[in-house]
């Protein structure tokens, strides 16, 4: 496992972002692990966020005009990371997220920050599970007439969608684009297995066994 991937890993670990119970999913399954991005919840914390997905971007090398964080969790991942492009790369890059509900007042609309009309668009999220959040993006961005250059997660998940496909797999056949991820469950389970986690393991693998792409 190459060390970037260990390294982000412990900090999920330490900052309880990424933790052993028992979770309900919004796919509705039963989860023995989760990966609560709100719990990146310091400055300190989004900063290091912020590099490692800019990092990831920059390694996928990538065309896209805007980067668009889906509401809620990818509004801070989306801010973190144009950030980080822009003080530790010199890259300005333009961003976007949405409301979950439609202001009717002010400026109104659902969508905040730069626009995504025509433009290639580059989705950063925490994780996708059956893909439910990030078919909810796509209508999104159809309605701006925006094409999507690639989507970044922290957590592939590395689950079946609505079929035996992953949902990530879907996307990537369904919209032609790059579906790139920090780190994957397999990468979980190769830490999981280093570090002798025997519990976590053999539970992780249970689920993998029920959910998990072949
Ligand atoms: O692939 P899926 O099965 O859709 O599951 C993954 C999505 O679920 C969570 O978001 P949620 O919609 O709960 O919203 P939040 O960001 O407001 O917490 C998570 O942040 C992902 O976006
Ligand atoms: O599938 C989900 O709902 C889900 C899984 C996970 O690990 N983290 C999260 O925020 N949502």
């Amino acid at each position: 496992m190459k060390s970037y991937k260990r390294q982000f890993i412990q900090f999920a670990l330490e900052r309880e972002v990424l933790r052993f119970g028992e979770f309900t999913l919004k796919s509705g399954r039963k989860s023995p692990y989760f990966f609560n991005a709100g719990l990146f919840n310091t400055g300190k914390d989004l900063a290091l966020l912020g590099r490692f997905y800019a990092e990831a971007l920059i390694d996928a090398n990538l065309e896209y005009d805007v980067i668009f964080g889906p509401a809620y969790k990818g509004i801070p991942i989306v801010s973190a990371t144009v950030v980080a492009l822009s003080e530790h790369h010199n890259l300005e890059i333009p961003y976007c997220f949405n409301r979950k509900e439609a202001k009717d007042h002010g400026e109104g609309g659902n969508l905040v920050g730069s626009s995504i009309k025509d433009k290639r668009v580059m989705l950063v999220d925490d994780v996708i599970t059956a893909g439910t959040a990030i078919r909810e993006s796509m209508q999104i961005l159809e309605d701006n007439h925006s094409k999507l250059s690639g989507v970044l997660i922290s957590l592939d998940r590395q689950e079946k969608g609505r079929g035996e496909l992953s949902a990530i797999q879907e996307i990537k056949h369904a919209y032609h684009c790059d579906v790139i991820s920090i780190i994957t469950l397999t990468d979980l389970i190769h830490y999981l297995e280093q570090d002798g986690k025997v519990d976590e393991l053999s539970q992780v693998k249970a689920y993998r066994d029920q959910y998990g792409i072949k």
